[in-house]
């Protein structure tokens, strides 16, 4: 490997007790807010196809009619104690709220800039009371914060002249700045999701954001950033150089989940996921595919088995209200986690065979291991492959601790879990299965002669 200045400064998993912490949580929530919610992916009738965050850079919209639109931003209904009670029965252990999106429009009074929520008809600070809320709930809060910001003078997507580098140091102060006073402001954050960090201009700045990923982390102590803040000296984004990756978890699974436990190269990492295809901020009329609890509540369970966060996103309209869909999901997996959040929080990757049943996941403190049952199989008969050495005793529902259910030795380490649901199966459901560790018993298989 090369000397690097600026790419990774630690190899391998962070192993103090805030990562312990956030490696634990198993399931969190996205909360998509800001101007973008009003307009909510239309314009003087016309339908924006594309993300709702990002409708100011649809051609059909004005930028003076964006950049005017926090001029009526007053949402009456917001309540951020109803959010995170929503939040908690869901079984959220953490949040990542936007602070700023792309748009450049903050959600708290920043000093910085005029173009925040100080300046809209709401006055107050949307922040500070979700920070409030979800803290008294017990779910800790991760500030998203994008680079990227349409309404600064001295942004750039890239540097071209003299002039242009002469603005950007601008806006590296004012980068600088603003996320010193988030943390000054806000320090009860456990962390921030970085965004909007792939133009040139930014990636150029390899010392400037070492120099204020260093800054930040002095300022709370413990604080979780990701790979998607900053670049290496050599333009790397995620993983340096010689391939590490620089931050604390990876951030690359964006709407997909590894398939692996290869594709994750012993990383910690999280996947952010939306409800509909492709829709972070409010767009009032979700076309295609909209997930629903069952599909959801596999992504969870299948980013855990391969030792991942699953955080689902909430996109709350204009007006402050979390829309039906996602408080009838939100109800639904909380329904799910009430009866099953032990193979979710504290568990992780079991090194056992993947089989098409569903997913294992154990827990990391006590070695207690679960199959999560997501498709049965016709003959009712779930196939188990142990590692060597490794012999299963005992099985029984998660839901109902006095059942037994049959293991049939079928094959030299491998076994069937007879399991005949009593009435027709709508949810996943859970097998707790237990082992003892016995000594290599060669047996009576005969190895195929091939
Ligand atoms: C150009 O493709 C993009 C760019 C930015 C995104 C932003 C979304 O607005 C949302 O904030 C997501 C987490 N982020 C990657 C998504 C796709």
């Amino acid at each position: 490997s090369i000397t690097l200045k600026h790419g990774a400064h630690r190899l391998g998993k962070r192993t103090d007790k805030q990562m312990q912490t956030w490696r634990n949580y198993g399931l969190g929530q996205f909360i998509h807010w800001g101007v973008y919610a009003i307009p909510g992916g239309h314009w003087e009738g016309k339908y924006y196809p594309g993300a709702a965050e990002w409708i100011r850079s649809w051609k059909e919209m004005p930028k003076e009619a964006y950049d005017n639109l926090y001029k009526q931003f007053n949402p009456e209904k917001f309540n951020a104690r109803g959010w995170a009670k929503q939040a908690k029965e869901m079984g959220a252990k953490y949040v990542i709220i936007t602070t700023k999106h792309h748009d450049g429009f903050c959600l708290w009074p920043s000093k910085y800039t005029d173009y925040t929520i100080a300046k809209s008809p709401y006055k107050k600070d949307i922040i500070g009371q979700l920070v409030d809320a979800y803290d008294a709930e017990g779910i800790d809060v991760y500030l998203y914060f994008s680079i990227i910001d349409w309404n600064h003078p001295g942004y750039r997507s890239s540097l071209k002249t003299e002039a242009d580098r002469k603005e950007y140091e601008d806006f590296k102060t004012f980068t600088r700045n603003q996320l010193v006073e988030l943390l000054e402001r806000y320090p009860s954050t456990k962390g921030l999701w970085f965004d909007g960090s792939w133009d040139k201009a930014w990636i150029e700045q390899a010392e400037f954001a070492d120099e204020l990923g260093r800054e930040l982390r002095e300022m709370i102590p413990g604080l979780i950033i990701g790979s998607r803040f900053r670049a290496d000296e050599n333009g790397n984004r995620h993983f340096d150089t010689n391939g590490d990756m620089m931050g604390d978890y990876e951030q690359g699974w964006e709407r997909k989940i590894p398939e692996t436990i290869e594709d994750i190269h012993g990383n910690d990492w999280d996947c952010v996921m939306t409800i509909p295809e492709n829709q972070w901020g409010y767009h009032s009329d979700w076309k295609g595919h909209v997930k629903t609890s069952n599909e959801l509540i596999e992504m969870l369970v299948k980013s855990v088995s391969l030792d991942g966060n699953f955080v689902l996103n909430f996109g709350p309209d204009g007006e402050g209200n979390i829309r039906p869909e996602e408080t009838k999901l939100a109800a639904e997996i909380g329904a799910w986690m009430d009866v099953n959040k032990e193979v979710v929080y504290g568990c992780g990757y079991l090194d056992w065979k993947k089989q098409d049943w569903g997913y294992y996941t154990v827990n990391r403190e006590t070695g207690k291991k679960y199959m999560v049952v997501f498709n049965m199989p016709v003959s009712g008969a779930l196939r188990v492959k142990v590692p060597d050495n490794t012999r299963p005793d005992k099985a029984y529902l998660l839901e109902q601790p006095e059942s037994d259910i049959t293991i049939e030795e079928i094959h030299r380490n491998e076994y069937f879990v007879h399991y005949k649901p009593m009435t027709p199966v709508k949810k996943p459901f859970v097998i707790v299965i237990e082992t003892t560790e016995s000594d290599a018993d060669e047996g009576h298989y005969q190895k195929a002669k091939t």
